[in-house]
């Protein structure tokens, strides 16, 4: 007898307790069912490619579910889910089937747990540790993604070794970020060989799904730093309402949107023929990261005029200070009673603007953190700034530079941890992210 709600069956076909199902690789759904907490939360809901959220406390709306496997990593162009645990591990074997192990096991498990399964199919003795850490169990995928980037160290070692006989195949534009004026990065808060990002719309799934992949990774990879987000401060759909940063402003609403394959061909996803030395990335991008420690207590104490200057948009709507709605184009040109123009040319919307930037755009999917306050009683806390770019070489460093020398903003902030990964395309099913490296294309 197999039923959601009547308990899990054995492979044998007997029925088994609460104990027997948390031995073996239970689907979480079941555990849902076990749970009386109603089967139906468990069915997935495609359109287009991606599915839809679970944005209403409806009951029938079905939880999101992406698939792991694809042409593109999940976690890039997928709707930006609520909650973020992101993870830079260093790589500490030397060994280069070691790694490729880890990262097949690391696909399998992603795969598992982004459709709601336990982390593990495998069986474990009563007397071993569980295959998976059970804090995820009766829970639904809850939107998960994970996405699994490479950063410089993976190719060459700092002395220049080549580490796993891939530091030819190293993408050019894959080397650590340089100092930008007012950097004070944390070493302890940067850099790795690795990184997974974890979003989805309940934080404690996307912590169980880093736990549970670090755990997978004992003995191969040492855990560096990892950050956690607490709220989007990016919209990547045009179905997602824009959501606000710590500064109180709307943030996300000129962002890339999955809706526009074209620009994100064009602005996010490598080419073939990008990097004639890193083919395998095709299909792939770069993924920045950046730890922005905002100093949220002078900012609470500047007008809303300097707020708003500071930006360039209204804080109420997120239009443009020049007028019209939230997603009315930006009028740099119009000119205000004294003749200056109404956007400061020093707003963070001029500086970041395409027709600042020799047009290039990319796809920001940040969060808002929050880590604790320090003995001054001020809050630590800011923006983990993330954006998927097609070459960071172009599409990153001369904005930043940009910003970091002349934004309005910049005063309140800082940038505290930094990192750049090469985000390899999706794996085929089967497969796993990283083999158009490691098995030659
Ligand atoms: C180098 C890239 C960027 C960094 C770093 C960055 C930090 C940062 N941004 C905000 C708040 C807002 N940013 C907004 C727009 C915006 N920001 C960037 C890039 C970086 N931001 C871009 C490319 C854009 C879009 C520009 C455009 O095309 O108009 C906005 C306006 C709303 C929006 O369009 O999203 C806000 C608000 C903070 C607080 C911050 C660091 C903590
Ligand atoms: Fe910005």
């Amino acid at each position: 007898m197999t039923s959601e709600s009547d308990g899990v069956t054995t492979e044998s076909g007997e029925e088994a307790g609460p104990r027997d199902a948390r031995r073996s690789g239970t689907s979480r759904r079941r555990m849902l069912g076990l749970t009386g907490a109603g089967a139906a939360l468990g069915v997935a809901g495609f359109a287009g490619g991606f599915a839809t959220r679970a944005a209403t406390a409806d009951d029938t709306t079905p939880p999101a579910k992406y698939p792991f496997f694809g042409a593109h990593q999940a976690g890039i162009a997928t709707p930006a889910q609520d909650r973020l645990h992101f993870a830079a591990f260093d790589v500490t074997t030397t060994d280069r089937q070691e790694l490729v192990t880890l990262l097949r096991a690391w696909s399998m498990a992603a795969a598992r747990m982004t459709a709601g399964e336990s982390a593990s199919a495998e069986e474990t003795s009563y007397d071993a540790p569980p295959a998976d850490t059970g804090e995820a169990d009766g829970l639904p995928a809850s939107g998960l993604t994970i996405t699994i980037g490479f950063g410089p160290g993976l190719f060459r070692d700092a002395s220049g070794k080549d580490r796993f006989g891939i530091a030819a195949r190293a993408p050019k534009a894959l080397r650590t970020l340089p100092h930008f004026p007012g950097d004070n990065l944390d070493a302890a808060r940067s850099g790795g060989d690795l990184c997974i990002q974890a979003c989805a719309d309940d934080p404690q799934v996307a912590v169980h799904a880093v736990r549970n992949l670090a755990r997978i990774g004992f003995g191969t990879v040492a855990l560096r730093w990892s950050q956690l987000g607490f709220g989007r401060t990016s919209s990547t759909s045009t179905s997602q309402a824009t959501p606000r940063n710590l500064f109180g402003f709307k943030d996300g609403t000129a962002n890339l949107k999955a809706e526009d394959p074209d620009l994100l061909d064009k602005h996010v996803w490598v080419a073939r023929g990008d990097d004639s030395g890193a083919e395998w990335l095709a299909g792939g991008s770069y993924l920045v990261a950046r730890r922005i420690n905002m100093q949220i207590e002078t900012w609470d104490r500047t007008s809303l005029r300097e707020q708003e200057t500071n930006i360039g948009r209204d804080r109420a709507n997120g239009a443009p200070l020049s007028g019209g709605t939230e997603f009315s184009a930006v009028d740099f040109a119009m000119k205000g009673r004294g003749g200056t123009p109404i956007i400061d040319p020093r707003s963070h919307v001029r500086l970041a603007h395409p027709s600042t930037n020799g047009g290039v755009q990319m796809l920001r999917r940040g969060y808002n953190f929050t880590d604790g306050s320090n003995a001054l009683g001020r809050i630590d806390a800011g923006l983990f700034f993330i954006a998927f770019v097609r070459n960071p070489d172009t599409h990153y460093i001369p904005m930043q530079t940009r910003l970091a020398s002349q934004d309005r903003l910049q005063e309140y902030l800082q940038h505290t941890g930094s990192g750049l990964f090469a985000v390899p395309p999706g794996a085929d099913e089967g497969s796993y992210v990283g083999a158009s490296l490691f098995e030659g294309r």
